[in-house]
C-alpha cells in the first residue's frame, strides 16, 4: 500500500532573529516546521551576579510575533545550549538554573508543541537537569520534550580520527535510559536522534527501534552528491531511514545547505521515506493503525461475540483454507479401510457464523464422503445466523446446537472435531480498575515499536483430545531468558501455534508465522515497574 502523506520534515536555525522569514524559508522548500532556540544565542542571561543582573530588557521575541496556532503547530523550541544545571560551580548552576525556568516558563507560555535539548553524557552530568524537566514539564505541561540524543558517542568519533584501535565507550543509548527513568517513562519524553555518519552495530539500532523515537536529527554532511547533482543518502542511511519510517517519526535537517535549493534534501528525504512507510503483506496493511493499541482480548466464553467481530474473523484468508485442508486430511485418514457408504460424524464447536462448518463440508465434498456435522454454538444471537445457513446453504447434513459444549449430551461420537477458541482467558477485564491494575494483565497488541531482548521460547502445551483422568489446564513454568544488551523489560509477549492435523499448522510466533495469515496479535503482559537489564544477565 503506498503512501499519499509527504515525510514530517523540520529546518533547524542556530538563530531565528526573523521567524516569520524563517518560516517562510522552510515552508517554500516544503519543510514543516523550524527548530529555533527559544532565546538568541547571544542573550546569556545573569541573575545571581554580575553586570548583566539588573538589565531588565526583553531577553527575547515577543509572543505576538506568530499567532498562536502557527506557535502551537510550528515551532519546536531548543533550550539554551550553554545552560548547565548539573555545573560543579555554584553560581554557574543557580544562573542556569534560572535561565532554564525563565526558557521553560516561556515554551509554556507560547504553547509549543515540543522544546528540545542536546544531552552531552551520562546522568551524574545529567541529574539536576533531569530533575527540573521532569517536575517542571513532565508532570505539568502538555509540551513534549525532543531529547537530543547522537547516535555514535561523539568520544568514538573523536577518537577515530586518532587512533585505529577499536574503542571502547558507553553507548548514548545509555544516557537516554538513564534519563528517561528519572522521568519516569513518561510518554511526553522520546528521543530526537541525532544520526550519525558511522552507525552503530546492528543491534544497538534494534535497540533504538524500541524507542520512543520522535524525530530523527540528520546532519546535511550525512548527504553525498549523486551523478546529477543532487543530495542522496549513503545505502545504509536509506535504510536506517526507512527502518524508522514506520514508527511516524518526523525528521529534522540541520547544518550548511550546499544545494541550489533546501528543497532538494526535502524531495529526497520525502522519497526515501516513502518507500520505507510503504506497507508490505496483508498483516501489516491489516494491522495498519492498531499498531502498538493494547486492546482488550475478547473473551468468547464469558461474553457473546458481536456480529461485526465475527465478520472480522471470517476475512481471513489463510485460517479457513488451513482448516479445510486438515479436516480433508483427517477425512481421508478416516475414510481408509472403510466402506465407501460410511458416513463420518464431525463436531464444530463453537461454531460462530459457520465459517467452520462450511470446511468441513467442502472438505467432505472433496473427499466425496458422508458426513454429519454439528455445529455447537453457545451465542444465541450466531445461533439465528446458523439456522438460516442451514436453509440456505447446508441443508440436511447439518445439526445445530444451541447450547454451552460443556453441557452437551453428544448424541454419538465424533470422528473429527473441529475448534477454533485460541484467545479464552479465565479473568474477567475491568476497564474502571486503577490505572496500575492494568499492568500485569493481558493485552492483545500489534507490537510495532518493540525491542525483543531475547528469542522466543516454547511456554505451555495443551493437547487436545484430554484423555487425563483428572483434567486440569492450569499450567506453571519457569524460563530463562538472557539480554543480549543493556535494555529495559516492559513485559512479556505471548504468541501460538497450533497444530490443526499432523503437518498442517497455523502460527503467530514470528520465524514461523503463517503466511497471509491476520488473525490473532500476539498477547502482551506489561509489567508495573520496567526492569533495567544488563547484556548477559539472566
Ligand atoms: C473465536 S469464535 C470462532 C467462531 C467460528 N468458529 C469462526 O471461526 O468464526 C469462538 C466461538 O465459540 C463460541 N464458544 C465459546 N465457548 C463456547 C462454549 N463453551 N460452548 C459453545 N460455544 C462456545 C463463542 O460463542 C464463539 O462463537
Amino acid at each position: 500500500m503506498s503512501v499519499t502523506r509527504t515525510v514530517s520534515c523540520g529546518l533547524n536555525f542556530a538563530a531565528a532573529p526573523d521567524l516569520h522569514s524563517c518560516l517562510e524559508t522552510a515552508q517554500q522548500s516544503g519543510y514543516e516546521y523550524i527548530c529555533v532556540p527559544l532565546v538568541h544565542p547571544q542573550l546569556k542571561r545573569e541573575f545571581i551576579s554580575g553586570q548583566a543582573k539588573d538589565h531588565h530588557e526583553a531577553f527575547t521575541r515577543a509572543d505576538m510575533v506568530l499567532n498562536s496556532s502557527d506557535w502551537n503547530s510550528l515551532i519546536v523550541g531548543k533550550l539554551s545550549p550553554y545552560i548547565n544545571v548539573d555545573s560543579p560551580v555554584q553560581h554557574v548552576r543557580e544562573n542556569s538554573e534560572a535561565m532554564l525556568a525563565q526558557e521553560l516558563s516561556l515554551a509554556s507560555h507560547l504553547s509549543i508543541p515540543a522544546i528540545t535539548f542536546k544531552l552531552q553524557g551520562d546522568i551524574n552530568k545529567n541529574i539536576n537537569l533531569a530533575c527540573i524537566i521532569n517536575n517542571k514539564v513532565v508532570t505539568v505541561s502538555n509540551t513534549q520534550i525532543w531529547v537530543q540524543i547522537p547516535m555514535e558517542n561523539p568520544l568514538k568519533q573523536k577518537m577515530s580520527y586518532r587512533t585505529d584501535e577499536e574503542i571502547v565507550c558507553e553507548s548514548p543509548w545509555e544516557w537516554w535510559n538513564e534519563f528517561r527513568f528519572i522521568c519516569d517513562f513518561d510518554k511526553k519524553i522520546g528521543v530526537a536522534l541525532i544520526v550519525s555518519h558511522d552507525l552503530p552495530e546492528e543491534d544497538e539500532i534494534n535497540r533504538w527501534l524500541g524507542e520512543p523515537i520522535k524525530c530523527l536529527i540528520l546532519p546535511t554532511t550525512l548527504f553525498i552528491t549523486n551523478k546529477k547533482g543532487y543530495p542522496v543518502l549513503g545505502r545504509a542511511h536509506q535504510v536506517l531511514i526507512q527502518r524508522f519510517s514506520p514508527l511516524n517519526v518526523q525528521f529534522l535537517l540541520t547544518g550548511a545547505n550546499r544545494y541550489s535549493d533546501l528543497a532538494l534534501y526535502f524531495n529526497y528525504l520525502d522519497h526515501v521515506w516513502k518507500k520505507g512507510s510503504q506497507v508490505h503483506g496483508p498483516l501489516q496493511c491489516y494491522g495498519r493503525g492498531y499498531e502498538d493499541y493494547l486492546q482488550f482480548p475478547l473473551q468468547p466464553l464469558m461474553d457473546n461475540l458481536e456480529s461485526g467481530t465475527y465478520e472480522v474473523f471470517e476475512k481471513d484468508p489463510v485460517k479457513y483454507s488451513e482448516y479445510q485442508r486438515a479436516i480433508h486430511r483427517a477425512i481421508t485418514a478416516k475414510i481408509q479401510n472403510q466402506s465407501l457408504d460410511t458416513t463420518l460424524v464431525i463436531m464444530v464447536v463453537g461454531a460462530g457464523r459457520g465459517p467452520l462448518v462450511r470446511a468441513a463440508l467442502h472438505a467432505a465434498d472433496m473427499a466425496k464422503v458422508n458426513v454429519r456435522v454439528y455445529a455447537v454454538e453457545k451465542n444465541p444471537n450466531a445461533i439465528l445466523t446458523l439456522h438460516a445457513l442451514k436453509n440456505d446453504v447446508f441443508g440436511p447434513r447439518v445439526t445445530i446446537v444451541s447450547s454451552d459444549m460443556r453441557q452437551w449430551e453428544a448424541p454419538e461420537k465424533a470422528d473429527i472435531l473441529s475448534s477454533k477458541i485460541y484467545n479464552e482467558l479465565k479473568q474477567c477485564h475491568d476497564k474502571d480498575k486503577h490505572p496500575l491494575a492494568h499492568f500485569e494483565t493481558p493485552y492483545v497488541v500489534y507490537l510495532h515499536n518493540k525491542y525483543q531482548i531475547d528469542k522466543e521460547q516454547p511456554l505451555f502445551t495443551f493437547n487436545h483430545p484430554n484423555k487425563d483422568e483428572v483434567i486440569n489446564n492450569s499450567r506453571y513454568e519457569k524460563k530463562t531468558f538472557t539480554a543480549e544488551q543493556n535494555s529495559v523489560l516492559h513485559g512479556f509477549v505471548g504468541y501460538f501455534d497450533t497444530v490443526l492435523y499432523e503437518s498442517i499448522t497455523l502460527s503467530i510466533v514470528p520465524d514461523t508465522h503463517s503466511p497471509g495469515m491476520l488473525s490473532w496479535f500476539p498477547i502482551f503482559f506489561p509489567i508495573r515497574e520496567p526492569i533495567p537489564v544488563k547484556a548477559k544477565e539472566k
